[in-house]
């Protein structure tokens, strides 16, 4: 019986790669997209099922979530991988900068694990699982990324909520990566500043997170967790 996966935000980076390879171990990823990309197209050759949609726009995200009920009857997982990672910086409209970042690493994963709880219940594994990727300065906050951090904070007390509420069938963990993949724009004296606060002076690379969700995945024992997938940075 093929197990289906929801994954937010396959169109690139992490989320692409979570998508690729899950699908390359047999599951269905259902993978929600804001912007169109050729990448998508390969996800879409391997099978792949593309929902469209903009969380910024509560309209679309509650059609994904009425879209998803009607065209599936259970799901092994939800991983909430969408993300913004908005700086601070000279914040001519804070208010939009904050609710910005709750609502789509917040008020969505909220939305869409209240909604598909039942689809996860339905699963015929033993287990199902949510899985929220949230980031190390859950821990610390950021000087640059207040808002931001905020917001996976808030993810990562809903990891605590979801897993107290849903256990033992769902099991509810976060990731929280550190320096995992740099940004195209990323120069070399960032990068160079952004190594050395870990111990180990590389990126995770986006096979850390994939092991991560194979490690939750399979774990029969685990819920209400963090993997922190940092480096060493907080020994730093
Ligand atoms: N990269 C890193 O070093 C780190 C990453 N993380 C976390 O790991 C996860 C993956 O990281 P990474 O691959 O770098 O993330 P990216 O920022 O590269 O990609 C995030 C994805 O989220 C989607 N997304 C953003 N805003 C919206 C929205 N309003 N509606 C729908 N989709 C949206 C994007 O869609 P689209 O492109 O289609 O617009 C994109 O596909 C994220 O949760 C991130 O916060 C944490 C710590 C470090
Ligand atoms: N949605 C995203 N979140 C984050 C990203 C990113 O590219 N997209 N990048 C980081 C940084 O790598 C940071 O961890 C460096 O210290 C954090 N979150």
């Amino acid at each position: 019986m093929t197990q289906t996966i929801l994954i937010t935000g396959v169109g690139k980076r992490v989320g692409l790669y979570l998508a690729t390879h899950l699908t390359n171990e047999g599951y269905q990823v259902i993978g929600t997209y804001r912007t169109l990309r050729p990448e998508l197209q390969q996800l879409e050759a391997l099978g792949v099922q593309l929902y469209c949609c903009d969380f910024y726009q509560s309209e679309q995200t509650e059609q994904l979530i009425a879209n998803i009920k009607q065209s599936y009857s259970s799901l092994r997982a939800i991983i909430h991988n969408a993300s913004d990672w908005l700086p601070d910086a000279d914040d001519a409209n804070p208010l939009a900068t904050i609710e910005q970042m709750m609502r789509i690493h917040a008020s969505t994963p909220y939305a869409i694990n209240q909604a598909l709880t039942p689809l996860l219940h339905h699963n015929a594994s033993p287990f199902a699982d949510i899985i929220h990727i949230t980031d190390y300065v859950v821990d610390k906050g950021s000087k640059k990324h207040a808002a931001y951090a905020a917001s996976k904070a808030a993810l990562h007390s809903l990891t605590l909520s979801f897993a107290a509420k849903l256990a033992p069938k769902i099991k509810v963990n976060s990731i929280a990566p550190a320096m995992l993949m740099f940004n195209l724009d990323d120069d070399d004296n960032y990068k160079q500043k952004a190594l050395k606060k870990a111990l180990i002076q590389q990126e995770g690379g986006e096979a850390e997170a994939l092991k991560a969700v194979k490690y939750l995945l399979d774990s029969q024992y685990m819920t209400g967790q963090s993997l922190k997938i940092d480096g060493g940075r907080h020994l730093v």
